[in-house]
């Protein structure tokens, strides 16, 4: 029996008065009075009816496999990886320890923070967690949570992941890209190069089982009961409101005024109408007459870093804590004090589209799954309520039963980079739960051939295996990587830095003042070089709070870069990169840069061929121009758009936007771009300019060591 194999009692844990001495079997040290407070609300959770016969079907898996399946708010997130720790600790840790996965970073710190406090264990020895720039794990760390793809990124990369005890894969129902594809991968048992044999736990809500049940051969499955009659039935509105902002404030301010005790979670489509909602209500908030204190608005999304524990804090004046969020808080941030839900009903989703290479932001309705969830967040003993401002039919006749897998709807380059990097599978062997469309598969591979990341065998050549090392998109860790060849590292590596982390301004400027800060850090050069500057000046500034405030910089996002850049600087040096001095600001180190991003991004490029300032994309007959906050449209007096450009992103999602934007010359596309790429080009009159180009340059070079040839032969290095 399992209880007798791990020597645990069904109840688990000691209670106060039984011994004075209780001990903690991670530490050895005794457990402190709040161990025993949340042990007792541990204990309320619905989860721990099945913990013992969770423990028992870890223990006898014949497959070594386990499914969890309950409703949100039950426990699992935070009670399962205990439970697993414990069997971990039962078999003295020869067979491994407890990795965590999480589909978003900061599931993964909220989770660890509490957990290790439920355990009464020190955040950073025993239980840890893994996030982009963040790594708080130590030598002693038996239970980490992690972000599922950077644990990926550690099983692809030759870093290693230590010896997994038990895996547990957790809100398998969000279907991120990177759960889905360990699934797949340890179904097949493609990690079995891995040291350790793992068990896994696959943790999901009620929705998906069927489906996991079916893809996993029948493993045991693990019910959770939900709390029967603790929920209220949803009111939904006539019509869909034509400004989602205002009519959820409104609903916040009505649950006020009618003074119904509880705090209010509001779910809207985006962070962008988070922020106007959170904004608005702190300003409407104090009006509020004779109504107590006034409510406490809090924004929760990934923008919100480690603010975001906030939401859990009491709040000692005894005002009403608002959650303004969005998909995010679906089914990770249960929290308990939530009485009233109001629901916009839709979503924000960026959805990439490999035909044209592009992304597109999608408004949608949300899945019934979702739907339920967000129903199930109003609880609580005193009756709550859950507002629809959508029509019943809205969901009925529009949503999908079950999120949308986002293997299929993003860019699959850099999975594949990791996939073949350990040559795990071949894409197209690979088991997914649902199969990504063979063109997306076929556009990915294809970019990493142009990129030069395969070999004639379409297995990774010794470029795309140093590619596969970074934690950025293939296209830019080859212009990084680029950059080693033109001596612009210092350069590079913090426009890398910034293109993951930070994106420049993302709202229109509020005032005069703000858009003169924001022009004095715009740099002629382009979008590209005004992001270094932005870099630079935040450092200068002593990563100052106040400082990005004023320019509409976000300073969590700056931070980020910051940390990045230094992971990146410390990956080069590791893989002994030639790295370079700064020089930003010279002739030379212009054009280096140049190169360096041409190197990486020459699928990127579009061209104006009328200055009218409307783009013609050279890999698709698509039509674009440059977004509101390119530098070359914020300018005073621009006297006319770049004729050639490279781009970051396109987006087709309002106005087929081009951002990050920076000029460039043709004749370092014909330099830098492999000849079979502009070979392949679609028809166009700027792909026979771009041949005709080709044609005079061989012409010019040919007899004579020229330039143009040595930087030729420079390019041929990384191609
Ligand atoms: N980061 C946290 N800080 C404080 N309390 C938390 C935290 N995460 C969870 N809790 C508490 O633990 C309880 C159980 O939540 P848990 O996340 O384990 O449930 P769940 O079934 O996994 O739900 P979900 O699928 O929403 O994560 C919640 O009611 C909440 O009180």
């Amino acid at each position: 029996m399992a209880s007798q194999v791990l020597g645990l009692e069904e109840e688990s844990g000691p209670n106060p008065g039984d011994s004075e001495l209780a001990v903690n079997p991670f530490d050895g040290l005794p457990f402190s009075s709040r161990y025993y407070e949340l042990l007792e609300q541990r204990r309320s959770l619905p989860i721990w009816a099945a913990r013992f016969t969770f423990l028992e079907q870890l223990e006898s898996s014949p497959s070594g496999v386990v499914l969890v399946s309950g409703e949100p708010g039950s426990g699992k997130s935070t009670q399962i990886p205990q439970w697993c720790a414990e069997f971990v600790l039962a078999r003295g840790f020869q067979k491994g320890r407890v990795t965590v996965t999480q589909p978003y970073p900061l599931a993964a710190l909220s989770l660890a923070l509490q957990v290790a406090d439920e355990m009464d264990l020190t955040l950073g020895h025993e239980v840890g967690y893994s996030i982009p720039q963040e790594d708080c794990t130590g030598p002693d760390t038996l239970l980490r949570f992690c972000w599922d793809r950077l644990l990926l990124q550690e099983v692809a990369s030759t870093r290693g992941t230590g010896v997994w005890g038990v895996l547990v894969l957790d809100e398998a129902q969000e279907r991120s890209v990177a759960s889905d594809l360990l699934q797949g991968l340890l179904r097949d048992a493609r990690l079995g190069n891995l040291p350790g044999d793992p068990r896994v736990v696959v943790v999901t809500d009620p929705a998906l089982e069927p489906k996991l049940q079916a893809f996993w051969g029948n493993p045991p499955v693990v019910h959770v009961l939900g709390e029967t009659g603790r929920c209220s039935t949803p009111v939904y509105r006539d019509t869909v409101p034509t400004d989602r902002v205002e009519a959820a404030c409104q609903a916040v301010l009505e649950l006020c005024r009618k003074e119904a005790p509880g705090d209010v979670l509001v779910y809207l489509p985006s962070e962008e109408e988070i922020s106007l909602c959170c904004e608005s209500l702190s300003r409407d908030g104090g009006s509020l007459e004779n109504q107590g204190p006034p409510p406490r608005v809090l924004p929760l999304h990934p923008g919100c870093g480690q603010a975001v524990q906030a939401v859990y804090e009491d709040i000692e004046s005894g005002a009403r804590k608002v959650v303004v969020t969005h998909w995010l808080a679906d089914f990770s941030f249960s929290l308990p004090s939530i009485r009233h839900v109001i629901d916009s009903g839709l979503e924000l989703r960026s959805v990439y589209s490999p035909q044209i290479r592009a992304e597109s932001q999608v408004l949608r309705p949300i899945s019934k799954c979702q739907a339920e969830a967000r129903r199930l967040r109003a609880t609580g003993i005193l009756p709550g309520s859950c507002l629809c401002l959508y029509p019943k039919s809205f969901l009925e006749l529009e949503a999908p039963p079950l999120p949308q897998p986002r293997v299929c709807e993003e860019n699959l380059s850099p999975l594949i980079l990791l996939l073949k990097r350990r040559q795990i599978a071949e894409p197209g062997e690979c088991h997914f739960l649902d199969r990504p469309a063979p063109e997306a598969l076929m556009q990915a591979l294809e970019d990493l051939d142009y990129l030069a990341a395969l070999d004639d065998n379409g297995d990774l050549s010794d470029l795309g295996v140093i590619l596969s090392e970074f934690p950025l998109a293939p296209d830019l860790a080859k212009a990084l990587l680029a950059s080693c060849e033109f001596d612009c590292v210092d350069e590079m590596l913090t426009l890398a830095a910034m293109l993951t982390a930070a994106p420049g301004f993302t709202r229109p400027p509020l005032c005069a003042e703000e858009a003169a800060l924001r022009r004095a850090l715009e740099h002629v050069d382009g979008d590209h070089s005004s992001l270094i500057q932005v870099y630079e000046a935040f450092i200068q500034s002593g990563a100052d709070k106040a400082w990005c405030q004023a320019r509409g910089l976000n300073w969590a996002a700056l931070c980020q870069a910051h940390k990045l850049r230094g992971e990146l600087l410390e990956l080069m040096q590791r893989i002994e990169l030639p790295l370079s001095q700064p020089a930003f600001g010279s002739e030379q180190n212009r054009r280096a840069l140049q190169k360096a991003l041409v190197s990486g991004y020459f699928l990127k490029v579009a061209r104006d061929t009328d200055g009218t300032g409307n783009y013609l994309l050279l890999t698709h007959k698509h039509v674009a121009q440059l977004s509101p906050y390119c530098c070359y449209r914020s300018r005073r007096a621009p006297a006319r758009p770049p004729p050639w450009v490279l781009y970051h992103n396109f987006s087709i999602s309002k106005d087929n936007c081009l951002s990050i934007v920076s000029e460039i010359q043709p004749q370092m596309l014909v330099e830098l771009a492999p000849p079979y790429f502009l070979s392949n080009l679609p028809p166009s009159e700027s792909k026979d300019f771009l041949n005709q180009l080709r044609e005079e340059m061989a012409d010019s070079s040919t007899g004579s060591e020229s330039s143009s040839t040595q930087e030729l032969g420079d390019a041929c290095v990384l191609q």
